[in-house]
């Protein structure tokens, strides 16, 4: 695990106070909110766009992903986090969607409404930057969009709770640093740079998971979680 906090007291499970005894319940969290991702970029992002927002550490850690539509799919990485952490974790699923495609076969793509999403990771690996293009060669509109489910567990057994990014945008042939999936042929809408090509913070600015980000925020302002960790207050 990696981050500024010191190690977890054995339990995690958030519980239930209401010090002042008219304030409604509180939420104690005993332990920092686990990223658990097994992508150092993915992490990095989530690093710079959170800051000290939300008490946080990571977990690299490479989860299994059922199939399924991308909410599912991240709950079920929270789940599976949860109860591997023991305590509150953060989960993130990301997808890249070509409104063009509709409902091409195999276990790694499925449709989400009148767009095909894919599970880039496996797609990406077989086929990369120029194989995505190449699926949209024969069709004129080559618009998609970038989205993001995060998934909160505040603990094993819990529901979690989703937050969903988007951002719009073009498919077009690979430009700028390949360090992270299919950000040199991602263009948002509204820019000549793909994400590749932008500076991270400006990227950070208009992702789809600075925006599923910033509801993961709201979230904790609007709840006043509680963290108790080591016994601050
Ligand atoms: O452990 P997790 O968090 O699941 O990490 P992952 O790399 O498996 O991540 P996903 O399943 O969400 O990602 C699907 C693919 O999309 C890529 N990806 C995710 N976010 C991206 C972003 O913002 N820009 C470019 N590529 C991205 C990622 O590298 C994978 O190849
Ligand atoms: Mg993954």
């Amino acid at each position: 695990m990696s981050g500024g906090y010191a190690p977890s007291p054995p339990s995690s499970l958030p519980s239930q106070s209401s010090p002042s005894g008219n304030e409604g319940a509180m939420r104690v969290l005993t332990r920092p909110v686990t990223f658990v991702t097994g992508n150092a970029k993915k992490l990095e992002e989530v690093r710079a766009i959170l800051g000290n927002s939300i008490p946080f550490q990571s977990l690299r850690l490479d989860l299994p992903e059922l199939q399924g539509e991308p909410e599912e799919i991240s709950k079920g990485k929270a789940r599976l986090a949860a109860t591997e952490v023991n305590g509150p974790v953060l989960v993130e699923d990301t997808c890249l969607c070509f409104n063009a495609l509709n409902g091409l076969p195999g276990p790694y793509m499925y449709v989400l409404g009148t767009s095909t999403v894919t599970s880039l990771k496996w797609f990406l690996e077989k086929i990369g930057h120029e194989g995505l293009n190449n699926l949209l060669m024969a069709y004129e509109d080559k618009s998609a969009y970038a989205a993001c489910v995060f998934s909160l567990a505040l603990g094993p057994n819990t529901d979690p709770l989703t937050f969903v990014g988007k951002t719009m945008g073009k498919i077009v042939p690979a430009r700028g640093p390949k360090d992270f999936g299919w950000d040199p042929i991602f263009q948002p809408n509204g820019y000549e740079l793909t994400y590749a090509e932008m500076p991270k913070e400006e990227k950070n600015k208009i992702s789809h998971r600075s925006k599923a980000l910033a509801l993961v925020k709201s979230h904790f302002a609007a709840t006043g979680y509680h963290f108790q960790i080591n016994g601050s207050s």
